[in-house]
C-alpha cells in the first residue's frame, strides 16, 4: 500500500507518542490491510497546540479568500487524479462496492470544488446605518480551531463536508476519522500537504473517540466541534463541548420514513425503496428503512420487494456483479442480529432475510441478508430505533394525514421520502414532514449545493450549501463613527 500510514501534525508525519498501533481489517474477509498509529490524548493535545498556534499567528486567517479557495481547488483536482486509488482504499476499508466508492470520490471532489468556488463569494454586507455620519458593515471571520470527528460508513465523504469549508474559510483544524476506517482520510491529508496548505492548518490524529474525540470536545483551545456519528456519542460531545461553550455542529442518526401512496409509479417506488435502503448494506444515516405503504397496494408492494431482494448478489466489493457488501465489523453484525431478534420478539413478521447468508464464500465476512419486516407498528423498537443495517420495516396507512403522522412519530428528523403522482399531495406531505430533507419521488440524493442536516435528535446545524460554509464563520458587526464628538453626559 502506497500510503504514509501516520498522523499529520504541524506539517510532519508522525507515529503515535506511545508507539501504539491499530490493525485495520477488510470486513469482507477479515484480512489485515494496514497497521496505523493509535494516538492518545497526548497526540490530540499536540495537534490542538499546532492548530491553535497556526490560527493565533493570523497569517492563515488573513490569507485572501481567493488564495484559500485555490488550495481547496487543488485538493479537488488531486482527488480527481487519484480517484481510483481512493475508491480502492475506501472499498478495502468499508467493504462497500468499488462502484459506490467511485461515486463517493466524484461527490467528494465536487464538494471540494463547490467550497473552493464559494470561498471568495461573500465579502460581507454594508448596513444602511441609522446613525448620521457613520458606517456599519458586517464581516465574516473564521471561528478558529475546529475539531472534526467522523464515522466509518462514509469515511472520506463525511470528512470532505468538514475539511473543505473549514479550509476555505481560514480556520485551522484537527480531524479525527473513525478508528475503524482511517485510510482515505490519511490519503487526503497527503493531498492537502501536496496542495501546499501551510503547516499547522490541517492536522490529522488517529485513535479512539474515548481518547482523542473527547480531548477535542473538551479542550478549551478548540473553538468548534463538528461531529458526524451516533446520537449517544453526540450527546457526550455536547456535554464536553460546554467546557468553553464551543460552537457545535452535530450530524446524527436517522430512522427515515419513506411514504408510498397507491398512485405512485409502482416500479419506480419499488426500485427507489430498495436503493434507499440496501446501498452499503443499509449503513447510511438517511437510509429509508421505515417504509409506510398505502394499504391498497401493500401486499403487492411487499411481494415485489421480496422478489427483488431474494436475488441480491452479496459479495466482495471488488467483484463487478456484487450489489451489497458486508457490514463493517463483527460488533456491528451482532448489533444488527440483536435488532432483528427484538423485532421478531415484538411480533413483526419476517418476510425475507433475518439471518446471515449460508454461502461458504461469505463466511469470513460480516455479511447479513437483506431483511424485510411486515406487520410493523410504531411502538416496535425496530420501527423506532436506527438499526444501521440492511433491514426494512413496513407499516400500512389508509389516509394522507395518518401517513404524515406515522412519518413524524420518531425522535429522529434527518430525512424522508414521499412517492405519489399527485404533486399537490406530495407538497402537502413534504411541508408537514419534520425532517431536514424531504425527497419527492426520489430517495437518498444529496449534492454540495443543498444543505444537509437533521431536525429533532438528528442533529444541530447544517453541512453543505451556503449554510455548511456559515458553520465555519463568526459574524462581526463593525460600526465606524466618521465624526466623533463628545457626549458630555458624565
Ligand atoms: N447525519 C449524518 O449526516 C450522518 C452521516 C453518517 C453517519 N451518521 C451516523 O453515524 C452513526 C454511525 O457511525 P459510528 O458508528 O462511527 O458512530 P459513533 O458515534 O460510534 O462514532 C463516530 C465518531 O465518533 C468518535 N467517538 C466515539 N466516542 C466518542 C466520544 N466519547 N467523544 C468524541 N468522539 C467519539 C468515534 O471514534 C468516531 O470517530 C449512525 O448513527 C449514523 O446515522 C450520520
Ligand atoms: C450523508 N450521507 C447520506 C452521505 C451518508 C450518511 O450516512
Amino acid at each position: 500500500m502506497n500510503l504514509k500510514l501516520q498522523q499529520y501534525i504541524n506539517g510532519e508525519w508522525t507515529n503515535a507518542n506511545s508507539g501504539n498501533t491499530r490493525t485495520i481489517i477488510n470486513p469482507f474477509n477479515q484480512e489485515v490491510i494496514a497497521e496505523v498509529p493509535e494516538g492518545d490524548e497526548s497526540d490530540a493535545k499536540a495537534a490542538i497546540a499546532a492548530a491553535r498556534e497556526a490560527f493565533d499567528l493570523g497569517e492563515w486567517s488573513s490569507t485572501p479568500a481567493t488564495e484559500r479557495g485555490a488550495f481547496v481547488r487543488k485538493i479537488a483536482e488531486f482527488i480527481e487524479r487519484d480517484k481510483e486509488e481512493l475508491a480502492h482504499l475506501e472499498s478495502l476499508d468499508t467493504g462497500k462496492t468499488v462502484e459506490e466508492s467511485r461515486g463517493d470520490m466524484e461527490d467528494i471532489a465536487g464538494v471540494f470544488r463547490y467550497f473552493s468556488e464559494l470561498a471568495d463569494k461573500d465579502g460581507g454586507e454594508l448596513i444602511d446605518s441609522p446613525i448620521p455620519n457613520s458606517s456599519s458593515k458586517v464581516v465574516y471571520e473564521p471561528v478558529g480551531v475546529c475539531g472534526q470527528i467522523t464515522p466509518w460508513n462514509y469515511p472520506l465523504l463525511q470528512a470532505s463536508w468538514k475539511l473543505a469549508p473549514a479550509i476555505a474559510t481560514g480556520n485551522t483544524l484537527i480531524m479525527k476519522p473513525s478508528e475503524i476506517t482511517p485510510l482515505t482520510t490519511i490519503k487526503v491529508f497527503e493531498l492537502i500537504e501536496e496542495a501546499g496548505v501551510p503547516a499547522g492548518v490541517a492536522n490529522l490524529v488517529l485513535g479512539t473517540g474515548a481518547a482523542i474525540g473527547s480531548e477535542l470536545s473538551s479542550s478549551t483551545d478548540v473553538d468548534l466541534i463538528s461531529f458526524t456519528g451516533g446520537i449517544d456519542t453526540g450527546k457526550k460531545i455536547m456535554q464536553a463541548a460546554s467546557s468553553n461553550v464551543k460552537n457545535l455542529a452535530l450530524e446524527l442518526g436517522g430512522k427515515n420514513p419513506n411514504v408510498i401512496f397507491a398512485d405512485a409509479d409502482f416500479e419506480v417506488a419499488v426500485d427507489q425503496a430498495l436503493n434507499g435502503v440496501f446501498f452499503h448494506a443499509g449503513q447510511i444515516c438517511s437510509a429509508g428503512t421505515r417504509l409506510i405503504v398505502e394499504e391498497s397496494i401493500h401486499d403487492e408492494f411487499v411481494q415485489a420487494l421480496v422478489e427483488r431482494v431474494k436475488n441480491f448478489k452479496l459479495g466482495s466489493g471488488f467483484d463487478e456483479d456484487t450489489q451489497m457488501g458486508p457490514l463493517i465489523s463483527a460488533e456491528h453484525l451482532a448489533k444488527v442480529e440483536n435488532y432483528v431478534e427484538a423485532g421478531v420478539k415484538e411480533g413483526a413478521t419476517l418476510a425475507v432475510g433475518g439471518k446471515r447468508p449460508e454461502d461458504p464464500e461469505l463466511q469470513n465476512g460480516f455479511f447479513y441478508l437483506p431483511t424485510i419486516f411486515t406487520d410493523c407498528t410504531t411502538d416496535m423498537s425496530v420501527v423506532q430505533e436506527e438499526g444501521f443495517g440492511p433491514v426494512i420495516t413496513i407499516e400500512k396507512f389508509q389516509a394522507e394525514d395518518e401517513a404524515v403522522k406515522l412519518a413524524n412519530d420518531s425522535i429522529y428528523g434527518l430525512a424522508g421520502g414521499v412517492f405519489t403522482n399527485d404533486i399537490a399531495k406530495a407538497e402537502r406531505c413534504a411541508a408537514k414532514m419534520r425532517m431536514g430533507t424531504v425527497w419527492i419521488n426520489e430517495f437518498n440524493l444529496y449534492f454540495p449545493h443543498a444543505p444537509w442536516g437533521g431536525y429533532k435528535q438528528s442533529g444541530i446545524g447544517r453541512e453543505l450549501g451556503r449554510l455548511g460554509m456559515e458553520e465555519y464563520t463568526e459574524t462581526k458587526h463593525i460600526f465606524r463613527n466618521h465624526k466623533p464628538e463628545t457626549m458630555n453626559w458624565f
